[in-house]
């Protein structure tokens, strides 16, 4: 699979959605950090804003949710429609039965780690879901500081996959800019979430740079 470049828009112009969607719409997705300020300490999009971005999007919604008890609240946003919801692990009670029920509202299931938490939290229940989110920042907040330390888990969860021949999206999240997005790439890493490199600059340029930088280091 080419490299798919998800921006964030958590560093977007909180007064123009729109049109910053319309800025990253060589995309293959919008990411969008749903913060509940419980899980982690920000707060950010409700499902209200969130229907509004999936009916305005020209490119498919990824939901990243950082949200106490995703169990409840996961499937509402499945069912507006958009293309992935990613819940945390940390926060799942019964994660295998909400990835069900995520599917069963059409949308791809997606689970996350925190960089703390161990691939082996996940491994058993990977079949249930359609891609992995290892965090290489702290959630919580953009334009943070990429943790080369979450690379040996991204790599054992590439192997694993490839052992395996479960078809799993592999997504890192934090920190990502053309001097990193090599070293997640030789990893394993396939999709690549970016706020602050995207929209620090002219989006479509910065999402270019990104997709032949991740080319440059893709791994087999
Ligand atoms: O989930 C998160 C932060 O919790 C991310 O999606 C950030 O929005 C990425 O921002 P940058 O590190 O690329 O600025
Ligand atoms: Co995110």
């Amino acid at each position: 699979m080419s490299a798919q470049i998800n921006p964030s828009i958590l560093a977007a112009d909180f007064a123009n959605f729109e049109r910053e969607l319309g800025h990253i719409a060589s995309a293959d997705a919008a990411h969008v950090d749903v913060m509940d300020n419980h899980f982690v300490p920000n707060l950010t999009f409700g499902q209200p804003m969130v229907e509004r971005l999936q009916a305005v999007s020209p490119i498919p919604l990824d939901l990243h949710l950082m949200i106490e008890d995703p169990d409840r609240w996961a499937p509402d946003f499945a069912a507006m429609g958009v293309w992935s919801v990613t819940f945390h692990a940390e926060a799942a009670t019964a994660p295998v039965t909400l990835a069900k029920k995520l599917r069963a509202e059409g949308a791809r299931a997606g689970i996350a780690l925190r960089p703390g938490t161990p691939f082996s939290a996940v491994e058993e229940i990977l079949g249930s879901f359609d891609q992995l989110l290892i965090m290489t920042v702290e959630p919580g907040f953009g334009g943070q500081r990429f943790m080369a330390e979450t690379m040996p888990k991204l790599r054992q969860a590439h192997e694993f996959a490839k052992r395996t021949g479960l078809e799993l999206q592999l997504q890192v999240d934090g920190g990502i800019t053309t001097d990193t997005i090599g070293i997640a790439a030789e990893h394993g890493a396939d999709t690549f979430v970016a706020g602050s490199a995207v929209f620090r600059g002219e989006p479509a340029e910065q999402i270019e740079a990104l997709r032949q930088a991740a080319a440059q280091h893709t791994h087999e």
